[in-house]
Order: C-alpha cells, then sequence, then structure tokens
C-alpha cells in the first residue's frame, strides 16, 4: 500500500472510471479519490454505493487541490471538459485521459492544459459492453495493457508516477505514439467493434433477432457480435468520428479481402478459402503460443497440441 497521489480527481463516473476508483482503493494508490459526472443521477448512485470518498456537483470543485485529474468521458466530450477544468487546476497536477482515441483527444485536450500542468494521454485496453456507475470492477485491468501516449517534452518523473499508478491497479503498461496507437487500435478493436455492430445490423434485418431464432440456434460467433454490439452508442460514436481515417483505411483493406474472399466462394477456390484460413489459424495459434491471451478458452489446448 503506498499512496501515489494525494488526491485523484476522476471526471465522468462510468465504467473505467468506477474500475479506476476500485482498483486504486485495493491497492491503496490515493489519498482521496474525488468523482463528478454530468448527470445528477449518475452522481447520487455514485455517492449511494460510495464508488468514490466524495461526490461534487461540478468538475471544477473535483478537480480543486487534485494532483491527478482522470478525464473518463466519451471521447468528444473531452475538449469541453478541459476546457471548463481549466482555470481550476493545481500548478503541477497532472490530467490524464482513458479515452479509446488519442490524436483526436490530444488535439481538443491540449490547448487548455496551462503551463505547469503535466498532460499523459493514456488508454487501457480493458472493457466490457456495459456502462454506466454500476458497471466497474476492481479487476478490470488485471494483467491487460494500458498505453501511456506522452506528447512532447512531457515530465518523465510525471510519466513515471502514472506508470507505477497503472501497474499497481494490475495493468501492463507501455509508452506509444498518438498515430500509430489509433492505427492500431482501428485494427483491434474499432473496425472489429463496427464489423460486430454490422452482423447484428444484419441479422436483425431478416426479422430473426427478435423472434429469438437467430440467438436460439447460435454458436458462440454470432453471441459475441451481439455482446460486443450492446456497447454505449455515445461513446462509439465519438470513437469512429474522432479515428475517422484509420478506421476508414482499415475498413478499405477489409472489404478488399472480404470481396476476394466472397470471389472464392463464388467461384469455388476451395483451395484459396483453406490456404487462407490455415494462415489465420497459424496466427490465432501463434497468439496463444506467446501466452499474449491467457484468457483464451483454448489457452492450454492449444499450448499442448504443439
Ligand atoms: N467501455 C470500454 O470498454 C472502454 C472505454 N474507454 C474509454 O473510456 C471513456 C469512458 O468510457 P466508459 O467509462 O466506458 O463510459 P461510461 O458511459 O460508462 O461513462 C461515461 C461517463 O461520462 C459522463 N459523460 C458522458 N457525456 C458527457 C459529457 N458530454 N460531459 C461530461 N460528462 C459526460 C457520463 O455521465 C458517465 O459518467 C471513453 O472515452 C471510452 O472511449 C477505454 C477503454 C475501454
Ligand atoms: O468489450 C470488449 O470486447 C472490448 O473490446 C472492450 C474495450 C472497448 C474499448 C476500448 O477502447 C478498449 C477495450
Amino acid at each position: 500500500m503506498s499512496v501515489l497521489y494525494d488526491r485523484v480527481a476522476l471526471i465522468g463516473l462510468g465504467l473505467i472510471a468506477g474500475s479506476m476508483a476500485l482498483a486504486m482503493r485495493r491497492a491503496g494508490l490515493a489519498g482521496e479519490i474525488v468523482g463528478t459526472a454530468r448527470s445528477a443521477e449518475t452522481r447520487a448512485i455514485a455517492a449511494e454505493i460510495g464508488l468514490v470518498d466524495r461526490v461534487t456537483d461540478t468538475a471544477a470543485e473535483a478537480v480543486a487541490g487534485a494532483d491527478l485529474v482522470v478525464l473518463a468521458v466519451p471521447v468528444g466530450a473531452m475538449g469541453a471538459v478541459a476546457a471548463e477544468i481549466a482555470p481550476h487546476l493545481a500548478p503541477g497536477a497532472t490530467v490524464t485521459d482513458v479515452g479509446s482515441v488519442k490524436r483526436a483527444v490530444i488535439d481538443a485536450v491540449g490547448p487548455h492544459i496551462p503551463e505547469g500542468v503535466h498532460f499523459i494521454p493514456a488508454h487501457p485496453l480493458a472493457g466490457t459492453e456495459h456502462s454506466g456507475p454500476r458497471s466497474g470492477f476492481a479487476e478490470l485491468f488485471d494483467n491487460r495493457w494500458c498505453l501511456l501516449v506522452p506528447v512532447d517534452a512531457t515530465d518523465r518523473v510525471a510519466v513515471d508516477r502514472l506508470r507505477e499508478l497503472w501497474q499497481k491497479m494490475g495493468a501492463n503498461v507501455e509508452e506509444m505514439d498518438a498515430d500509430h496507437h489509433d492505427l492500431v487500435l482501428a485494427v483491434t478493436s474499432h473496425v472489429p467493434h463496427l464489423i460486430a455492430y454490422t452482423m447484428v445490423g444484419v441479422a436483425d434485418g431478416l426479422r430473426r433477432v427478435t423472434d429469438s431464432e437467430v440467438i436460439k440456434y447460435s454458436a458462440a460467433g454470432f453471441r459475441d457480435f451481439t455482446r460486443i454490439a450492446a456497447s454505449d452508442p455515445t461513446m462509439w460514436r465519438d470513437v469512429f468520428l474522432t479515428n475517422k481515417d484509420a478506421t476508414l483505411d482499415i475498413l478499405g483493406r477489409f472489404t478488399e479481402e472480404l470481396f476476394a474472399l466472397q470471389r472464392a466462394i463464388r467461384t469455388g477456390q476451395g483451395e484459396m478459402l483453406f490456404d487462407y484460413f490455415t494462415h489465420t489459424r497459424a496466427i490465432r495459434r501463434g497468439i496463444i503460443e506467446a501466452g499474449q491471451d491467457t484468457d483464451a478458452p483454448d489457452f492450454g489446448r492449444v499450448r499442448k497440441q504443439q
């Protein structure tokens, strides 16, 4: 138990901020955790369940005297929140965020950060399809990655302290450039979410989801799509609008591959399909073999086979 920040202010009290509060408490990392959210209902629930030590009505009150401020709101709201808190930030404080997109957050938040305050963007690669003040849990970040995206000339001491916070909340930490982050996340998270949304939309278009036939007879693949497609609409709207270029780039590549597979199916090129699926299977096995997905149900089985 070692206190890293005397007062942490959480702006937004949803899945990520709530999980951070619980993970910080678990390891005794904060002297006091103060939180605020835009809606009175969210603030009331957070106070009722004791999610944080103190709930304030405004973001200005929450950040007063805080040595760490965490912006945990949808990406599209980060700039407005930064403008609101800027005059109230304590000199020497660190401002960080947890947004799923990094370049747009840096562009929106950076200009509001006063001289003498450290701004260190971050992104925990951990989440669920649930949102709101009741959805957080202390274990969310355990053995997950958290990417720090320090901007030029960021104070190293401040970065190292934030790194230690994430590590003590259970995460493995790496640093990454913002544009690279946005491209990597477009491939690994953003476009896969879009595909899930689309697939559930297609199934619904067949008017069978509502009759529960698709769900009733679905194997795991479609069930996973429905879970992902239940994610927060505001959050994901903002992700696509703010990571537009990388998303469109990866979607373009995706549709090219899809058309190639479509053509192979239409023209009966079994060998092409077999080779493609053999290659993708090897990728999956490589991930498991490298120990990079210890949660996978086939983790032990694939290791034994090889
Ligand atoms: N849900 C997930 O799986 C993950 C989300 N993130 C990122 O973390 C951030 C927060 O996401 P969650 O905690 O999942 O969301 P959430 O929906 O559970 O909580 C968001 C909070 O922000 C507040 N809020 C919403 N709009 C606002 C506005 N315009 N101004 C001020 N406050 C506002 C809400 O009242 C709520 O307290 C987002 O930027 C998201 O991209 C990062 C990793 C995983
Ligand atoms: O629930 C899932 O499968 C996720 O992919 C969670 C998630 C959502 C958004 C992020 O920026 C990071 C992680």
